[in-house]
């Protein structure tokens, strides 16, 4: 058995054992870690994998908790009737304040979820619907099947079943399609559109599951105390939650488990110790915990769990059975213009990057773009992606005026794209960071992903990210990590993660940059295979031997402007070409 299977055997072992052995009160305090813990997987999954900083998490189980609280006291429902409705309430209230604000970029996003983490604490304390800031008593235990969980024991069972509950979802959720769509946010929206996410919408959901999460912890956390009031839902326990997400290693589900136990289990011994050792009962924990997680800031910033996958690592990513192949797409029939640039203008304020430049790309073609620096090379192929709308003019895909449509809409036309300076996720194998060309290729969506429900079109995925491994030669290190290659590699890699979409039309941003003379050359034998297939290919790139040994026509520009067309021989016997780009002493092999 691995590390890992011995890690998990550990915490199965331990959450069954624990209630029945410890005294009354650490089991209290046990219950207080899965509560905490359950609201920490919710910001992991939030901040730490989709990079979406809050601090208003202690208020959606503020949602929950008053929720079951009114409910069950002034109505008289049942509990598990009023998690239900618990978690629609928050739905709503989390799809509200995630449609308002998650379109916010930078500062702006972490700064709203404090203002709306403080709205949510004083709607709390001001309602008397909801008992003021006195709060709500008389919250009836939980029952199920005539069993009442209204002993410590019983009662932290409960709290550990929604917490492992929890934890298998958002596994389940983290080793889907959506997750690693998730994993590609934390980076800004550029690579997700690319291959297809609607990176607004994931974030919403990913939003409103983080919500729900806290939601049920704040439900457990009503029928624990049996009574709510709004300090526990407030800004700084908010803070609290993300300190421990911080703590325990955000971008990783065990890490909300690890950072609440500490910072638990740490305050309690603090707060028993320090008065003894300082003769004052005064509150010197929290300066502790303060210096503690600038410490863990400073010397472990990925967080403690992350210190755990050095010491016990992940194993290869698990191959799936059954893959049934994904439906191919169909190529354009050869000839066909598969790209029209018409009349392209961009203009970054006064400065025009790209000027009335038009060309044509047919399919089975490969067609470089080349030019000095500052060209406008980048420039046209975010205006063909979609990353950057032009100013004026048309860009047609397949006959499709794309002009104005968002990047992942031309990426499901059959356009894929590699980027000059590269962007893959380090962490992630080189299957996953494949895999994610295949976004498109799926269908399952977040709730599908959190059961598991999608295996059989993962294992399909896994297969079609594996082939194009394959074709760029990096099939035999699937399970290393993308950190772990060298530049080169990690070219060929973003070529492989284009590939697993099967596009019609294939975008390199340099592909040979950082690549040895062999690689290069095995890059150019790749890139003919294939145009012989059928695909599309439309390349920008410095290396001139491999350029002008590799394609069919060429476009030049310079200065933003159009400067010369045709094959290579036309193009190097060009003398404005010669003069801007290629140098004068460039042999004319025509
Ligand atoms: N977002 C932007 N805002 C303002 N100016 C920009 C922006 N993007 C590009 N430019 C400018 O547009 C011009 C063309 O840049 P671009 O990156 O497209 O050239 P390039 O041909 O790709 O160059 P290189 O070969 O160095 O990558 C440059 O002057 C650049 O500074």
């Amino acid at each position: 058995m691995k590390g890992r299977a011995w890690l998990g055997l550990l915490a199965v072992a331990g959450a069954a054992l624990l209630p029945l052995l410890l005294p009354v009160f650490q089991v209290t305090l046990l219950t207080n870690v899965a509560i905490a813990a359950l609201t920490v997987v919710g910001l992991v999954l939030l901040t730490g994998v989709s990079g979406l900083t809050s601090f208003g998490q202690a208020a959606f189980m503020g949602v929950g908790a008053y929720t079951t609280a009114v409910l069950t006291t002034q109505a008289g429902w049942n509990p598990w009737l009023t998690l239900v409705a618990g978690m629609g309430v928050t739905s709503a209230v989390a799809a509200i304040l995630g449609l308002a604000t998650l379109r916010m970029q930078g500062h702006y996003l972490p700064l709203a979820t404090i203002a709306w983490g403080i709205s949510l604490y004083y709607v709390f304390g001001n309602s008397p619907q909801l008992g003021g800031f006195t709060g709500v008593r008389g919250i009836p235990p939980i029952s199920l099947f005539g069993l009442t969980f209204s002993d410590p024991r019983a009662f932290a069972y409960l709290a550990l079943l929604f917490l492992g509950l929890g934890i298998i979802g958002a596994q389940f959720l983290l080793s889907s399609r959506t997750g690693r769509a998730l994993r590609a946010l934390r980076t800004g929206t550029v690579v997700a559109e690319a291959f297809g996410a609607p990176t607004f919408r994931l974030r919403v959901q990913v939003f409103v599951l983080s919500a729900l999460l806290a939601s049920v912890a704040g439900w457990l956390y009503a029928h624990q105390q049996r009574f709510v009031n709004p300090t526990p839902f407030g800004l700084n326990v908010g803070i609290e939650y993300l300190f421990m997400a911080v703590l325990g290693g955000a971008g990783h589900i065990w890490g909300a488990v690890a950072g609440s136990a500490i910072l638990i289990l740490l305050r309690e011994g603090l707060q028993d110790a320090l008065p003894r050792l300082l003769g004052t009962g005064a509150n010197f924990e929290t300066v502790v915990l303060g210096v503690l997680i600038i410490l863990v800031l400073q010397f472990a910033p990925r967080g403690l769990w992350a210190l755990m996958e050095r010491l016990i690592p992940a194993g290869p990513p698990r191959l799936l059975p059954h893959p049934a192949a994904l439906p191919a797409p169909t190529l354009p029939s050869p000839g066909t213009p598969v790209l029209e640039v018409d009349h392209a203008v961009k203009r970054f304020g006064g400065l025009s990057a790209v000027q009335d430049v038009s060309f044509t790309v047919n399919s089975g073609e490969i067609v470089g773009l080349i030019g000095p620096n500052g060209a406008g090379k980048s420039t046209l192929f975010n205006l063909i992606t979609g990353v950057n709308p032009a100013t004026s003019g048309m860009v047609r895909i397949l006959g499709r005026d794309v002009t104005r449509l968002p990047a992942r809409t031309i990426h499901r036309l059959g356009v894929a794209r590699t980027f000059q300076h590269v962007r893959l996720f380090p962490e992630l194998s080189l299957l996953e960071n494949a895999m994610m060309g295949g976004y498109a290729r799926g269908r399952a969506g977040m709730a599908q992903s959190l059961l598991h429900l999608e295996r059989r079109e993962e294992a399909a995925l896994q297969q079609a990210a594996l082939a194009a491994l394959q074709r760029v030669g990096l099939q035999d290190r699937a399970a290393d990590r993308a950190g772990n290659l060298a530049l080169g590699q990690q070219r060929l890699l973003e070529i492989a993660r284009a590939l697993t979409a099967e596009p019609a039309l294939l975008l390199l941003d340099e592909p040979a940059a950082g690549l040895r003379y062999g690689e290069k050359a095995e890059l150019s034998a790749l890139l003919r295979r294939l145009r012989e297939e059928g695909m599309t290919i439309l390349i920008v790139e410095h290396d001139m031997d491999l350029v002008m040994n590799l394609v069919d026509r060429l476009v030049v520009m310079n200065s933003g402007q159009p400067l010369a067309q045709g094959t290579p021989a036309e193009v190097r016997a060009n003398a404005a070409v010669r003069e801007a780009y290629l140098g004068a002493d460039v042999e004319v092999n025509a």
